[in-house]
């Protein structure tokens, strides 16, 4: 799709509001015509012996009439203009969000959350202006022709003088496009760099001080900043510089009409009354050109941001962007949407547990396979090669193996949060046609590595809106080991726990996403690490009441934790992507050197 049709799709995503509001900005565009021709008949009416005689009352009250009429209609205007741009700046923005929470979780985005925020606030800003400035372009289109078929009817040579500036300024936008779009790309771009390194820089303040790497980032930032000083600088230049040719284009003309105008009047061809109407609608032609030229220049940049916001979707077509949704305003519409779902057999996402958010029947795990899983992360080739696995209701399997050798890549390909390459994953024999969507709860939960924690309570973080029904989050509490820390936290479980939770330790950070986890019925757990910050005692008590709660649920958990590893029914050690060796730990220890190692490593 070119933004040709990215424009054009987005025009129609909402007919009926963008009809509403290009037929009350030409309306309001028109408007000037009627006090211009007014005041022509009045001078007229002085000099020549004309008809349509008013008096300067009469003059007063329909100019005012057409002014107030104008108010309103300008009024309205507005009104229709922010329902229709900021639904299609939503819409952009929905659709956009949609694709990335669809993707799997490693390939949401290709840019830093700092890219990504200015790619959801400037680009869909510079798209939503343009859309918007598109119905005063048809309205100001309209003006031109009707009032040029008005000024060509009193004299066809001044009015060319009046909209040659016109012509001239659509050849310079033209000849200026690509500079322009040059010079906003790379606006755009360092920008981007700048959001994208003060996000970076807020999310490792620890980082950088235990570097003693101040000085150092802020040398960094000075630069970005500096990079994005002199593109900014170079496109407000050229923005600034096609306006000034496009205003002073319209001075010259006005100086033609005033030269041509009094050569004409002595001559007796050209009234008082044209003239004045002349110089009246000039100010509209001149708002008109400099208004066009605006236009031009916003579609210009509006391209810039399109290919941007189409790169974030890293090869889905770019008429995702444009999709026509629902964007549900208001609650009675998302009310009405929900009745609908219903009646046509879908529950709302999340609603019923035992049953799946795309409405496909839950069926308890018996046992899941996974055949030829194959992943390869795309810039570095490393990853997972032809794995083979099978987890049985209630079995408890370790995934070990040295760092790098591919354990998260192997768990996050299962469940579906990196898309794979190769192979297959059968729930019960059936295969999974989408595991990312599949594999959440009831079906299965998963503590990464690296907990997700945001700057909120630590009941709605482990809650993340779930229902707490009879004692659920205290028995997660208590199985996770977290019941103790909560007692000795001030506000317990309504303590807010800081950006990205540092207001935890490791340990606590590591049992409040496994509490999160567990506080949810599964069939699957998958624990990436998760005792790696944790002491051996509160290890040892975690795994015991672990195993005591989780009933018939299958575990796979990565770790290379010996009290862990002893407890396995089957481990599977990885080497390099591929399945090394595996067994229990008794065969291992017989069998594998590599395993041998890690055994006897965790100990030393
Ligand atoms: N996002 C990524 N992009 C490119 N390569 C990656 C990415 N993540 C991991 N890798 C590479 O893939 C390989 C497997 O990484 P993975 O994180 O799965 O290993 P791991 O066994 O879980 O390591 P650890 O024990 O340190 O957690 C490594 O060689 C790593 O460098």
């Amino acid at each position: 799709m070119n933004v040709y049709a990215y424009f054009w799709r987005l025009l129609r995503s909402r007919p009926v509001w963008y009809t509403c509001n290009a037929m009350a900005w030409t309306v309001i565009y028109l408007m000037p015509i009627f006090p211009g021709l007014i005041t022509k008949a009045f001078f007229d009416s002085l000099t020549l012996d004309s008809a349509a005689a008013y008096g300067t009352w009469a003059l007063v009250a329909l100019l005012i009439g057409a002014a107030l009429a104008r108010c309103a209609s300008i009024f309205i205007g507005f009104v229709t203009d922010v329902h229709f741009r900021f639904r299609v700046g939503m819409l952009v923005r929905r659709n956009l969000l949609e694709h990335i929470l669809k993707e799997p979780g490693a390939r949401a985005i290709p840019c830093s959350p700092g890219e990504a925020i200015s790619h959801f606030r400037d680009d869909v800003d510079q798209t939503e202006e343009t859309v918007s400035w598109s119905v005063d372009a048809f309205g100001m289109l309209t003006f031109a022709a009707v009032s040029s078929v008005i000024l060509i009817g009193i004299d066809a040579q001044m009015t060319l003088f009046v909209f040659l500036p016109l012509v001239i300024i659509v050849i310079g936008a033209q000849l200026a496009t690509s500079r322009l779009q040059k010079y906003r790309a790379a606006s755009r771009e360092s920008t981007a760099a700048v959001t994208g390194a003060i996000s970076e820089m807020f999310g490792s303040v620890q980082a950088i001080q235990v570097a003693g790497a101040e000085e150092r980032v802020i040398g960094r930032f000075r630069q970005l900043n500096d990079a994005r000083r002199q593109t900014m600088l170079k496109d407000k230049l050229m923005s600034e510089l096609l306006n000034s040719v496009f205003s002073n284009t319209v001075n010259l003309g006005t100086g033609l009409i005033l030269l041509l105008a009094g050569h004409k009047m002595r001559g007796g061809s050209f009234t008082i009354g044209d003239f004045s109407l002349f110089i009246y609608y000039l100010t509209f032609v001149t708002q008109f050109i400099s208004n066009f030229g605006t236009f031009l220049t916003h579609f210009k940049q509006m391209t810039v941001s399109f290919r941007r916001l189409a790169g974030i979707l890293q090869g889905s077509p770019a008429t995702v962007l444009s999709a026509r949704n629902p964007l549900y305003l208001d609650r009675r519409e998302r009310q009405a949407a929900e009745r609908q779902e219903h009646a046509n057999g879908v529950e709302p996402r999340g609603k019923k547990a035992g049953e799946s958010a795309n409405g496909t029947p839950f069926e308890p795990l018996k046992l899941l396979e996974a055949d030829g899983l194959t992943y390869r992360y795309p810039d570095t080739g490393r990853g997972i090669e032809d794995i083979r696995l099978s987890l049985r209701k209630g079995s408890f399997t370790v995934v070990t193996g040295p760092i790098g050798s591919g354990k998260t890549t192997l768990v996050r390909t299962l469940l579906g949060l990196l898309p794979h390459d190769a192979g297959e994953v059968r729930w019960n024999g059936r295969p999974v046609a989408d595991p990312g969507n599949f594999f959440t709860p009831p079906r299965s939960a998963y503590t990464a590595q690296v907990p997700r924690l945001y700057s909120d309570t630590l009941k709605d973080n482990i809650l993340l809106g779930h229902d707490d029904q009879g004692g659920r989050l205290e028995r997660a509490l208590h199985t996770a080991v977290l019941d103790a820390d909560i007692e000795r936290l001030q506000q317990g479980l309504e303590t807010v726990i800081g950006p990205r939770g540092v207001k935890l330790s490791g340990g606590q950070a590591q049992r409040t996403a496994a509490s999160r986890m567990l506080v949810r019925d599964s069939e699957l757990y998958v624990f990436d690490d998760l005792s790696s910050a944790l002491d051996v005692e509160t290890e040892r008590l975690l795994w015991e009441r672990m195993f005591r709660e989780r009933g018939d649920a299958a575990c796979l958990v990565v770790t290379h934790r010996k009290a862990v590893l002893a407890r396995a029914d089957h481990i599977i050690v990885l080497k390099d992507g591929g399945i090394e060796a595996e067994g229990t730990s008794e065969t291992l220890l017989a069998e594998s050197d590599s395993f041998r190692k890690l055994w006897y490593g965790d100990e030393s």
